[in-house]
């Protein structure tokens, strides 16, 4: 990604077929109740301009050039998020990474605006109508003609490059993120477990994404939670997590 004339940094290559480009708009630091982060804001396109996302880039410490810097890339879900659902795991694990940079920068957290697997929020409400008919996760995205994921990452890969980063450890229990982000050139060394404890309401959806989308869920999903075994990062919801794990 090379430096624009107006100073804003640009990335802008082909991929394919499709013409991708990821525009740096700007930097604010912003105070949190769980500390200050450097969020920087993106344009991104990946259809040459058809459609267009915000990404942001949610920083601790000065991760410019680092190597095996820690990263969660974090897909939007208004559901938990902003309405406080108990379906998943997703604002937990955001809280869970956010804490994480904090506590250890630097760090990164890049927030894509990819609601429901990339299927957007309105077709997510309507697979939800669908779930509580009882298909789970998978098939009510199908059942309305939709993939099962469809999310994508170019612009993970343009902002890293932005920021010079040149090797992370990977915040996620999911083994397609890791290849997708390998596929695109970067280079994970590490993948750093992000687990959250199912709950009554999410118990279905954690199994349905350790049993047919291969995610590596664990204790996370056991009846009992297992002795855990040091490359563990977990999170109870009384706001600890069970046992230190190598992230600590
Ligand atoms: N289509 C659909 N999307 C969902 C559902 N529940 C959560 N999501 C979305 O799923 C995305 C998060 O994906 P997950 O599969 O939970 O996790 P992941 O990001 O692939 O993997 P991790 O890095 O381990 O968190 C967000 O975009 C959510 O809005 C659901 O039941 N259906």
């Amino acid at each position: 990604m090379e430096p624009s004339l107006n100073g804003n940094s640009s990335g802008s290559r082909r991929d394919g077929d499709s013409f991708v480009s990821t525009q740096f708009v700007a930097e604010s630091l912003i105070p949190t109740a769980s500390g200050k982060y450097r969020v920087r804001a993106y344009r991104h396109s990946y259809d040459g301009g058809r459609t267009c996302s915000e990404p942001t880039c949610i920083i601790t410490g000065r991760p410019e050039g680092g190597e095996g810097v820690p990263v969660r890339v974090h897909d939007a879900c208004f559901t938990s998020e902003v309405l406080g659902s108990l379906k998943c795991d997703c604002a937990d694990q955001f809280r869970l990474a956010q804490r994480y940079i904090q506590e250890h920068p630097p760090g990164i957290l890049i927030y894509l605006q990819q609601e429901g697997r990339g299927i957007g929020l309105a077709n997510k409400i309507a697979a939800y109508a669908l779930q509580e008919e009882g298909l789970d996760t998978v098939d009510a995205n199908r059942a309305l003609g939709l993939p099962d994921d469809c999310r994508e990452y170019t612009s993970v890969r343009n902002i890293l490059a932005d920021l010079g980063v040149r090797s992370i450890r990977l915040m996620t229990n999911n083994p397609r993120k890791i290849a997708v982000l390998e596929e695109l050139g970067l280079v994970v060394v590490e993948r750093l477990p992000c687990l959250v404890q199912a709950q009554e309401h999410s118990l279905g959806y954690l199994t349905t994404k350790q049993n047919r989308m291969s995610h590596i869920m664990g204790a996370a999903v056991a009846d009992e939670p297992a002795e855990l075994d040091g490359s563990f990062c977990f999170w109870d919801h009384d706001g600890e997590p069970l046992q230190p794990s190598p992230m600590t």
